[in-house]
């Protein structure tokens, strides 16, 4: 039996969409194989009723016949499902951790990443692996086609989650086809200026190059309260909020000495709008760890 914790993510971080993600100290899923003739699973804790147990359909059940590794799993979900905290993600980071080391198959990181990326396709129909890359390395992330780098890096990081569901395969659906050059060119200013400040600590320029024009505004439109959340962890002091993921969730960068206030900002903000609201206060986080290993 053996046990891995595995946090939640946040993705894009506004201007790398599909590209970049980052690990939160928490939330995380918590999950633990036992080996078995047949994959069974069985899921416990936050939105456990809105997760399929059909190890065809859980992210965490793919990911098992990848590995051609059965075993019962049992998830216990720390990160709320539609959350754009990576929660689908973290079964499977945690999953492909834990049962690479159960069956013992000696695949790298970075090769549990694409593993655990086809967990993520079962569910929101297409590979992507900004959030199982952090999940599973750790730090910021930066996914493309031929692999995956990661950094460490110390930005104090704010999540807020507030109580309604957006689904990620519908959140790409809002995803325009294409996009003006101007809008191109500015991109790529933020994402180099958000890879140099995760680089050099500075959380100065990593709100900054938060900014992005052509997806945010589009999923922005499907959360309700987000231009009065935003402006309201901008007044306390973040140097940059975006749409963490598909969203709900927000993600907002700050110094260090003004997360709380970011924190209570976002949370009342989406209060007044009436939506009920919770804030994760992080740091850029580990990844997937085993907590538990009975032989
Ligand atoms: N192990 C799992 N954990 C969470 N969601 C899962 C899992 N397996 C399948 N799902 C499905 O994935 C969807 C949630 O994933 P997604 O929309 O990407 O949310 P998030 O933005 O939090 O990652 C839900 O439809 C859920 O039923
Ligand atoms: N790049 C993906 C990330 C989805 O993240 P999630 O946490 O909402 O699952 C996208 O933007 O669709």
């Amino acid at each position: 039996m053996l046990t891995v914790r595995a946090p939640a993510t946040s993705a894009n971080l506004g201007s790398g969409f599909d590209v970049f993600g980052v690990a939160l100290d928490r939330p995380a899923d918590v999950v633990t194989v036992e080996r078995a003739d047949e994959t069974t699973i069985e899921v416990t804790g936050a939105g456990a009723q809105y997760i399929p147990e059909n190890p065809a359909k859980n992210t965490a059940g793919v990911v098992a016949r990848e590995l051609d590794a059965p075993a019962h799993i049992r998830i216990d979900k720390g990160v709320r499902p539609s959350s754009g905290l990576g929660s689908s993600a973290a079964s499977a980071a945690a999953a492909a951790v834990a049962l690479n080391a159960l069956y013992d198959r000696g695949n790298t990181n970075e090769e549990l990443v694409r593993v655990a990326a086809e967990g993520e396709a079962a569910v929101s129909g297409e590979a992507h692996a900004d959030n199982v890359a952090p999940s599973i390395l750790g730090g910021f992330t930066v996914v493309r086609d031929d692999g995956v780098l990661s950094i460490n890096a110390d930005v104090p990081l704010v999540a807020c989650l507030p109580e309604i569901a957006v689904s990620t395969r519908d959140a790409r659906g809002v995803v325009p086809r294409s996009a003006e050059m101007d809008d191109i060119v500015h991109t790529v200013g933020s994402a180099a200026t958000l890879t140099a400040g995760m680089q050099r600590d500075d959380p100065m320029l990593v709100g900054r190059g938060m900014d992005e024009r052509v997806v945010t505004p589009a999923r922005a439109a499907l959360i309700d309260g987000y231009d009065a959340v935003c402006e309201a962890a901008s007044e306390a002091g973040a140097t940059g909020v975006t749409v963490s993921g598909a969203g709900p969730a927000l993600i907002a960068a700050c110094y260090p000495e003004r997360q709380r206030a970011v924190a209570s900002a976002m949370v009342e903000a989406f209060e007044d709008d009436g939506i009920d609201a919770r804030a994760y206060r992080s740091t850029v986080g580990r990844g997937a760890e085993i907590i538990e290993n009975e032989g």
